[in-house]
Parts: structure tokens; sequence; C-alpha cells
């Protein structure tokens, strides 16, 4: 199988607290793998590690069949990898909706009226062609999540991570973030705790408990 993700014996110690041993875990190419647990397992701590984001972990990190070592290493592939982290208050750089998405794809050098048209074209996609010149701290948590999933997928990584893409959408929200996961073919890792999305989305599901991620 062609593996996007590969970790080989990862373990992982926040502190003096040991949170999880010896993961192994593959996700081929275009596969989506969802992660379910407990509070505080560690799911959020996996995710970060495979997001290039923690160095202080033991094993083997592969993307795309390279060894990531460390972070120059994880740099060739920052555009291959979009990260939805679990708390996005800190997630954006510019003011407005628009704006935002734009300076995602700007990032990958592209030029403005491109990445201006491209912007119009991915809100339209998420439907929140409305929210374009809200400004994006007085938008509710569920907009603010879709705005951010936008500035993700624009650039088109290869990999998704997405850490409890839905935990501040209701119901119709849940559902668009459902078709879009699903009409996207992409390698991914998604958290949640929801097991009613997580199983719309996929039937290759982890749970991480015990310090072991085992096949749910
Ligand atoms: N920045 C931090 N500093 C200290 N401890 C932390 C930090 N981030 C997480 N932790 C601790 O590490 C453990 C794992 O946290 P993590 O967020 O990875 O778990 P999780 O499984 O994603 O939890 P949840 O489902 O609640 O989001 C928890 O005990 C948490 O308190």
């Amino acid at each position: 199988m062609s593996c996007s993700i590969t970790l080989k014996n990862v373990s992982y110690s926040n502190g003096s607290n040991l949170l999880f041993e010896n993961i192994n875990l593959s996700v081929g190419h275009e596969e989506k793998v969802a992660i379910i647990g407990s509070n505080g397992v560690g799911k959020s701590s996996l995710l970060r590690i495979i997001a290039g984001l923690e160095e202080s972990y033991s094993g083997e990190l592969y993307l795309f069949h390279n060894l990531i070592k460390n972070k120059k290493d994880y740099r060739n592939f920052r555009f291959e990898v979009g990260y939805l982290p679990q708390d996005i208050s800190s997630f954006f750089l510019s003011a407005t909706v628009i704006e935002d998405v734009m300076f995602s794809l700007r990032t990958t050098g592209t030029k403005k009226e491109e990445a201006y048209q491209k912007a119009l074209e991915m809100l339209e996609e998420l439907e929140i062609s409305h929210l374009k010149d809200r400004i994006i701290y007085e938008l509710s948590g569920g907009e603010q999540k879709i705005v951010a999933l936008a500035g993700i997928l624009i650039t088109k990584p290869k990999i998704l991570l997405l850490d409890e893409p839905t935990n501040a959408l209701d119901e119709s929200s849940e559902k668009r973030i459902i078709n879009i996961l699903n009409s996207i073919k992409k390698s991914m890792i998604i958290i949640s705790h929801h097991k009613s999305f997580i199983e719309q989305l996929t039937p290759t599901i982890y749970k991480l408990e015990n310090k072991k991620l085992e096949k749910n």
C-alpha cells in the first residue's frame, strides 16, 4: 500500500506523564482514518506530532515514505499537510474572511488577483460567500471552523489532519462538513468524539486507550 502517513513505535510523554507507547499507524493514499478516545488520552498530542508541532517523541514518523527526523525535514512537506487544531482561537492571521483565506494561498506564492478569485470560489464551495467581508473574530465558533477549513483546503494539501472539526457546529453545518470531507480525495486523520459523525466519513476507526492505539 502507498502510505501517506506512517508511525512506527511512537511514544510520547507530557512531562512525566506517559500518554502513549509504541503506537503504529499507517494511513494510505486518500484513506480516511478516525481516532476516538476519552478526554485527555492524548489524541490531540498524537495529531500534533503528525502535524510536525511536537519533536519530543520517540519512534518514527514518515510522510510519503520519508523519515521526518526534525522540523527541518518537515519543512519540505509543509504545503502537503493541512492541520486544523482543536482550538482555532489563534489560527487566523487576517481580519476578514476573504483576506484570511487569500492569505493562506499567498503563502504558497500565488499572486494577489488569482488568490482573490480562488478564495471566492472556495467560499462558494463551502457555502460561506455571505461571510466574505465579515471580521473573523465576530463570527460564531461554527462559522470560524468553516472559515479555517476554507483556509486549509484552498492550498490543496494532500493530507488533512482535523482535530474535532465539528465540535462547535450545528447539525446542518456538520452535514455540510460531512459532504465536503466525503467529496474530497485526500488522506485524512480525523479526531472526534461524535461517533455518528465519524461513521459517516470512514469505517476505519481507531481508539486511543490505555496508552495504545487499537482498531475499534
Ligand atoms: N500544553 C500543555 N501543557 C501541559 N499539559 C498538557 C498540554 N496540552 C495537553 N496537556 C495534557 O496532556 C494530556 C493529553 O492531552 P490531549 O489534548 O492530547 O488529549 P485529548 O485526547 O486530545 O483530549 P480531548 O479529547 O479532551 O481533547 C492531558 O492530560 C492534558 O491535560
